[in-house]
């Protein structure tokens, strides 16, 4: 169905344990992500943000409530593309040879994956380097390498949960140059997890900030920054970034409040 969203989550939640030991992590959430969009979700520690993506990627079930990704329950492992924090690449295969196993995982036919390999390595500008072990190459590359992976099957969604978190500052501000333009896919979704007001600000359509523990929405604010035609450093020392920032900023203070 065209007019279906990517995402609709309907009074999700997520419990875990029994009885006294029981824990809501998530809810009762509400939230619609459309195609095109890059949604970026921040919060404290431990609301829920890592939940709310494993059941958009159908890892998990909600306890209550429904999480839809194209009107029907995701199917894990088939429907998105998942990137995490760690690369998680098979430390025996070369860096073509990780992209490999998910074009076969992902049902691309033999005869077109040497293609579809070589653009995934263009796209995320590792061209030069297919050949490659994973130990031979840097963190950021190795990331690089996680989100053509993630990228294999085309999915119609991507997530990511803080991916570059363990990346050094100029690594990080690189890759999320290089992911802002390789995202800019009408499309294609986004849900992107950070602790990184700037981060946030810069990567996303709209920001999404969690309350504490159990998660809910606290803050849904549209981020209307132009997302080509300047230079990032300009775009990062706007006075409109620094409105976005500071109103997301105070939304996370807000939300590190007891509920
Ligand atoms: N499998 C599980 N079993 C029990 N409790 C869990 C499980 N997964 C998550 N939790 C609890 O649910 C809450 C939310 O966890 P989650 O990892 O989603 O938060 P987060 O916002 O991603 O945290 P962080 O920012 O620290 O990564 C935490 O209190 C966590 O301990």
């Amino acid at each position: 169905m065209p007019d279906e969203p990517l995402v609709e989550i309907t009074g999700a939640t997520r419990s875990y344990g029994r009885g006294a030991n029981a824990v809501t992590a998530l809810g009762p959430l509400d939230l619609r992500v459309e195609r095109g969009e890059f949604v970026v979700i921040v919060g404290p520690s431990g609301s829920g943000k890592s939940t709310l993506l494993r059941l958009v990627a159908g890892f998990e079930r909600p306890s209550t409530g429904t999480v839809a990704l194209d009107g029907r329950a995701p199917v894990p492992g088939r429907d998105v593309g998942v990137v995490f924090q760690q690369p998680r690449l098979f430390p025996w295969h070369s860096v073509a040879g990780n992209l490999d196993a998910a074009l076969r995982w992902a049902g691309v036919p033999r005869g077109q994956r040497a293609q579809r390999r070589a653009e995934l390595l263009e796209r995320v500008g590792l061209a030069e380097i297919g050949g490659r072990r994973v130990w031979e190459i840097s963190g950021g590359q190795q990331q690089r390498v996680a989100i053509a992976r993630a990228l294999a099957g085309r999915p119609g969604l991507l997530l990511l949960d803080e991916p570059f978190a363990a990346l050094d500052a100029l690594t990080r501000e690189r890759l999320q140059e290089d992911l802002r333009s390789l995202t800019d896919d009408a499309e294609q979704g986004a849900v992107f997890v950070t602790h990184s007001v700037d981060e946030a600000v810069f990567l996303a359509s709209r920001v999404i900030v969690l309350s504490n523990r159990p998660g809910r929405v606290e803050l849904d604010l549209p981020v209307p920054l132009p997302r080509s035609g300047i230079p990032a450093d300009e775009l990062r020392a706007s006075a409109e970034f620094a409105r976005l920032r500071g109103e997301v900023s105070t939304a996370v203070r807000a939300a590190l409040q007891p509920a």
